[in-house]
């Protein structure tokens, strides 16, 4: 019999709707090739939920998930909700979702597919053979530390508050994850902090060094965050497994995704210690291509294939994906984020036709 698996989808805003269209058919090809039976439940989040509900992480759409096996969320945001105090944003949805759900693990790999490294804006030996992964922790932090807010002083003056804080169990479980992570990969993991200034830094790397003695096999080094942001550039093969907290590790995986070549190309997976996880590219909504069948549904699709890999231990259906995507970018596929000279340029749609030409010739 056919094994069933609970989906929510939540395509959000910009974007998302078309990139989840391919990923969408993708999964029900492949679902059908290894008779995987998916059962999709869309849901809103984000500006999408704020227009239908006002609430950009409707009581409905969080109970969905949780009863789900795995969530596939596109992105959210977009210029239309940029002036929304700050609470009823499409952002704080997400956050939500993710605090929600209790996915303190972000894994973002960044690996350099040999056919689009012409693609990167870096010199070909510098991005050649890159291959790490970015573990970020993703619900605490100065995204959620206490207090927050825009408080008046004595004196009238307005005072914008955020709190980076992090509690030893909140490194020591992140860190279990990292050192895990290494584990299996190439046995080196690099933590990032601001040790040099702040005490949550400090804090975090003496818990980071303390667990490496649990972990011997793994080789273990700390950098600061402006030095680690150079040496992703300068030198990004050093780097096998990255942790770190979670605003130092939204910036460094939007530049780790550049040595790809596109963001349009990196996915992720946001796991916790139970229930299910949720799987969405590294990317935004890109509003300003947004509509015009322009946007690279490659990173979506990865994410799809993420879920299947992490989610839901499929490896088999992961494998295909990955060597689908492969398949199209030999072929000389591309979108224009990734587009160099002698490819074909494709649509969004047209990126999803050939991939599902890649699967049913598989
Ligand atoms: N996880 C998420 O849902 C998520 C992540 C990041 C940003 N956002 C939100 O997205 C909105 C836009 O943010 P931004 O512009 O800073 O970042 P963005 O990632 O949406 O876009 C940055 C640039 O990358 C391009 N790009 C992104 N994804 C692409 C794809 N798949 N194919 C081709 N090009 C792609 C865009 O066109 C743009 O030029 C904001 O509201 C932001 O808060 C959401
Ligand atoms: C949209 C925003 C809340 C989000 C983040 O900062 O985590 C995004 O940038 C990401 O990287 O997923
Ligand atoms: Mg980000």
């Amino acid at each position: 019999m056919a094994q069933n698996y609970r989906i929510t989808l939540l395509p959000g805003d910009g974007i998302g709707p078309e990139i989840m269209a391919v990923a969408v058919d993708v999964l029900k090809v492949v679902g059908k090739q290894l008779d995987l039976s998916f059962e999709f439940t869309e849901a809103l989040l984000g500006g999408a939920a704020i227009d239908a509900t006002s609430s950009p992480l409707p009581d409905e759409t969080l109970l969905t998930c949780r009863n789900s096996d795995a969530v596939l969320l596109a992105a959210i945001g977009g210029y239309k909700w940029d002036n929304l105090p700050r609470h009823q944003r499409p952002e704080t949805g997400l956050l939500g979702l993710r605090a929600g759900l209790g996915l303190f693990a972000n894994l973002r790999p960044a690996k350099i597919l040999p056919q689009l490294v012409d693609a990167s804006s870096l010199k070909r030996e510098v991005v050649e053979g890159v291959d790490m992964m970015v573990v970020r922790e993703l619900t605490g932090g100065i995204y959620f530390g206490q207090p927050k807010g825009v408080f008046e002083t004595e004196t009238g003056e307005k005072r914008g508050v955020n709190t980076m804080a992090y509690t030893e169990a909140e490194i020591d479980r992140i860190g279990r994850v990292a050192f895990e992570t290494a584990q299996k990969r190439g046995g080196k993991l690099c933590s990032v902090d601001k040790a040099n200034v702040l005490e949550v830094s400090q804090l975090w790397r003496d818990r980071i060094t303390l667990l490496s003695k649990e972990y011997p096999g793994v080789e273990l080094s700390h950098l600061y965050v402006d030095a680690a942001a150079m040496e992703l550039v300068r030198r990004p093969k050093q780097f096998d497994t990255i942790v770190t907290g979670n605003l130092f590790g939204d910036i460094l995986s939007d530049a780790a995704a550049m040595l790809t070549g596109s963001i349009g190309m990196l996915p992720s997976a946001s796991l916790g210690a139970s229930g299910p996880g949720l799987f969405e590219p590294v990317h935004g909504s890109a509003p300003d291509i947004a509509g015009q069948d322009k946007a690279n549904p490659l990173a979506q699709v990865l994410s799809a294939a993420m879920m299947l890999r992490y989610g839901l231990n499929q490896p088999t259906a992961a494998d295909k994906i990955e060597q689908a995507v492969l398949q199209v970018l030999d072929k000389g596929d591309r979108t224009g984020d990734i587009m160099s000279e002698g490819m074909n340029l494709l649509g969004c749609r047209a990126m999803g036709d050939s991939l599902i030409q890649a699967l049913e010739e598989s």
